[in-house]
């Protein structure tokens, strides 16, 4: 039987300029991807019953009960999705998801196991698709799934499925701070729009600060240039989190920010060492659940073994 195992990373989002609601439903975007050093893992093992299954573990290998395991989990769909497109459908999978990248998050973690999944069965399978049309595949699965098979830096138009690399000078240390539970992207998406009361601007604001902040690598020009249009929807849908965003230290970070539509809030440092620090204060206060290191940017779906 043929296995394959892909490592897919998390992202944070540096800006995320809204736009008003299309006749879609989904909000125009011109959004900054980053992808960082925490990684999903998927482990693909083709079969010729036809039969999809997910089994979902955390990092430790424990079951992982409140991930969806059924055709629901995006890992799942991004099989099916390639087996329709192969039109072979007595391929079969099974899908092993060691699961790093918090869930519901706002750090995309069921993008990124739809992305890993599509790359790591293409390989299995021998689907014999190349980039270009697994990129096409991965943005019927979600806005933020193409992203995650390239990594790296991206500028992300449209929905967010439209990206462009950017390349940066260095990298980027941050801290994460983490909460138990999550956040529901169409409710965040929803409350920006009743906030907005649908006077959002047609066009988003071109991050240009931040695409030159990653030019100049400079951590500074990036903490000031930074930016999440989202942050006032998931504060009032979780008033809660503005305790994070405000935390002090003797040690603090340049700035903090939400990932995407929340929770999780991300704090970028000047250097290493001063993240490493940090994140002792930040785990000390005790305002988050987990607090976790990271380094940006990182390469995007790959098969690892
Ligand atoms: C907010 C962001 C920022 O990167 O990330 P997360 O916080 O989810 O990680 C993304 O826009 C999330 O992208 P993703 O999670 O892939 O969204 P999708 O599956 O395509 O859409 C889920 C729902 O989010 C809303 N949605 C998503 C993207 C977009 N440009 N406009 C939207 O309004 C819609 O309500 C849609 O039905
Ligand atoms: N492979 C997967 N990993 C995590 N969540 C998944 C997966 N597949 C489906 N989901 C569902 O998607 C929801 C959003 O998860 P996730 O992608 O981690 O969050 P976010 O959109 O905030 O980045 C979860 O609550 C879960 O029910």
């Amino acid at each position: 039987m043929r296995s394959v195992k892909v490592r897919v990373p998390a992202k944070i989002n540096l800006a995320l300029h809204v736009g008003a609601a299309r006749a879609d439903g989904y909000h125009q975007l011109a959004t900054v991807f980053h992808a960082i050093d925490i990684h999903d893992e998927i482990t693909a093992t083709a079969s010729h019953d036809g039969a999809v299954n997910v089994e979902v573990v955390d990092i430790l290998g424990k079951p992982m009960p409140h991930v969806p395991s059924d055709r629901t989990n995006l890992a799942a769909q991004a099989a099916l999705l390639l087996r329709d497109r192969l039109a072979e459908p007595d391929l079969g999978v099974h899908l092993r998801i060691r699961k790093a990248i918090p869930v519901a998050g706002g750090m995309a973690g069921g993008s990124a196991d739809a992305a890993g999944a599509l790359l790591a069965c293409n390989d299995v399978w021998r689907g014999g698709l190349t980039r270009r049309e697994l990129d096409t595949l991965a943005a019927v699965l979600g806005s933020d799934v193409p992203f995650l098979l390239h990594g790296g830096n991206a500028l992300g138009t449209g929905r967010g499925e439209q990206v462009t690399p950017v390349l940066s000078r260095s990298t980027f240390h941050w801290v994460l701070g983490v909460y138990a539970e999550g956040m529901s992207t169409p409710a965040v998406y929803a409350e920006f729009d009743r906030l907005s009361e649908g006077r959002g601007k047609n066009t988003p604001d071109e991050p240009h600060g931040v695409l030159a902040a990653l030019g100049s690598g400079d951590p500074e020009a990036l903490a000031g240039a930074m930016r999440n249009d989202l942050t006032d929807a998931a504060l009032s849908l979780r008033p809660e989190l503005a305790r994070g965003l405000d935390v002090g230290s003797a040690r603090p970070p340049l700035t903090g920010l939400l990932s995407g539509s929340g929770p999780t809030t991300v704090f970028l440092m000047p250097d290493s060492e001063s993240a490493e620090v940090f994140s002792v204060d930040l785990r000390d206060q005790g305002i988050f659940d987990g607090v976790v290191v990271a380094e940006g940017p990182a390469a995007g779906a790959r098969v690892v073994g």
